[in-house]
């Protein structure tokens, strides 16, 4: 049975073709710089056991543009690894805002998509960039069951004291104002890679997810018990664009003082704040360079961005009353072995502490990154959050 998964982040769009239960693709691909200059497709195909690399530049007006020149190469271009969209079982998409409705993987129906759409303003760069991929993909595969798996579900295991906040009952029970928390589907997935790696289901893990988005999950024994991002996937840790947590105060003071409005704020802490407002750029490698050519803003970016992890840890150890391994995934957690460093230096209390070799040699896979004599694991695991949407959708097929 073949599977398409899609999977639109804030600021690429990444997509496999699985035939399930087989966890390497068919095909997969990224589509990158989207609406910025630059953009590109990058598109591997491994059809016949051979491995063809084609890409594709010029310009990608948003991400419902990408997936059309995605789909288009799938199924007609010189690349094409189906010969009809009938041939696409079920197409899996990443939905990042699901609220208190939606806790499994669900099959898309009108209803499904006006939930997705109630959603947009609590997750502005996601909920409506979702929504058009789904739209995209039912007009390409008529024919195909369209199922949305929901970055919140995997949080819904929080406890009541990590999702309330302390305002008047009301605000939760008429309005839905709780944590939420995202990057749920790549938290489940590396987490349950640890466990089975460390042969412990009754575990405590804190896996950290630094892409463009950056969240940091508590997990209890398979679980989620606590997490950074919240009612919308803004608060937390320092991300590309986002600020990550600032107390609300500042936003009092924006609007009496400074005359901002709703959208001037969201478009601030949204879209002009995190590495891009301090350092320069949203992009880590951009801020490195910087970095090393000495620019002092990209060094304090690196800085921000490195504490407030660390502040994490420590929080999480606490709830947890220790730790088995921490976990490092995504973008930045898979490919900064520097930021890895800067993150675990002086956690030895935690029994944290580095291979600085086998840290900064990791090119790929699960690894065991921490010292030997270590009393707690450092690991890197390769998320594989189309995989983990991939398997989902198949367990639904029944
Ligand atoms: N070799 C690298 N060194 C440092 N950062 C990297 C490297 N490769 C990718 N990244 C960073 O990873 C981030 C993107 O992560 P990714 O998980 O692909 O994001 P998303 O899925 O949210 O779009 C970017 O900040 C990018 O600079
Ligand atoms: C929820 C979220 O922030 O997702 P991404 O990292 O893909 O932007
Ligand atoms: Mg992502």
């Amino acid at each position: 049975m073949n599977i398409l998964v899609i999977n639109s982040g804030s600021s690429s769009l990444k997509y496999q073709l699985f035939k399930m239960p087989n966890q390497s693709p068919i095909c997969s691909g990224l589509v990158e710089r989207i609406g910025i200059e630059g953009a590109f497709i990058k598109h591997t195909s491994f059809k016949g056991g051979e491995k063809s690399v084609t890409e594709k530049s010029g310009s990608i007006s948003d991400h419902a543009e990408g997936l059309r020149q995605v789909l288009f190469m799938l199924i007609d271009g010189k690349d094409a690894v189906i010969d009809s969209p009938d041939d696409i079982a079920a197409v899996g998409h990443r939905v990042v805002h699901g609220g208190e409705h939606f806790t499994g993987p669900t099959l898309i129906t009108a209803d499904v998509k006006a939930q997705i759409k109630k959603l947009f303003s609590l997750a502005p760069l996601h909920n409506p960039v979702n929504l058009n991929c789904i739209e995209v993909a039912e007009k390409t595969f008529p024919n195909s069951k369209q199922i949305a798996v929901f970055d919140t579900a995997f949080h819904q295991t929080i406890p009541v004291e990590a999702f309330r906040y302390a305002i008047p009952d009301q605000y939760y029970r008429q309005d839905g104002i709780r944590v939420y928390g995202f990057h749920g589907t790549s938290h489940k997935y590396v987490s349950e890679q640890a466990i089975k790696w460390l042969n412990k289901k009754q575990s405590k893990l804190i896996s950290i997810h630094l892409g463009n988005g950056c969240s940091i999950t508590a997990i209890k024994n398979g679980r989620s018990i606590d997490t950074s991002m919240g009612f919308g996937p803004l608060s937390g840790l320092v991300m590309g664009t986002r600020s990550g947590d600032i107390d609300p105060s500042v936003i009092f003071h924006l609007i009496e003082h400074a005359g901002y409005s709703l959208s001037q704020l969201s478009t601030l802490f949204n879209k002009q704040s995190g590495l891009l407002g301090v350092g320069g750029s949203s992009d880590m490698r951009d801020i490195r360079k910087l970095a090393s050519d000495g620019n002092d803003e990209a060094i304090l970016a690196l800085t921000l961005y490195a504490y407030r992890i660390k502040k994490f840890i420590g929080a999480y150890a606490a709830i947890l009353n220790g730790i088995d391994a921490i976990i490092f995934t995504a973008g930045v957690g898979e490919n900064d072995s520097a930021m890895r460093a800067a993150v675990c230096s002086e956690l030895d209390y935690l029994g944290l502490s580095l291979n600085a070799d086998k840290n900064s040699s990791y090119t790929g896979g699960i690894m065991d990154v921490s010292a030997d004599d270590a009393k707690t694991r450092i690991l890197v695991i390769p998320t594989n959050e189309e995989y983990e949407i991939a398997l989902q959708c198949y367990a639904m097929q029944g």
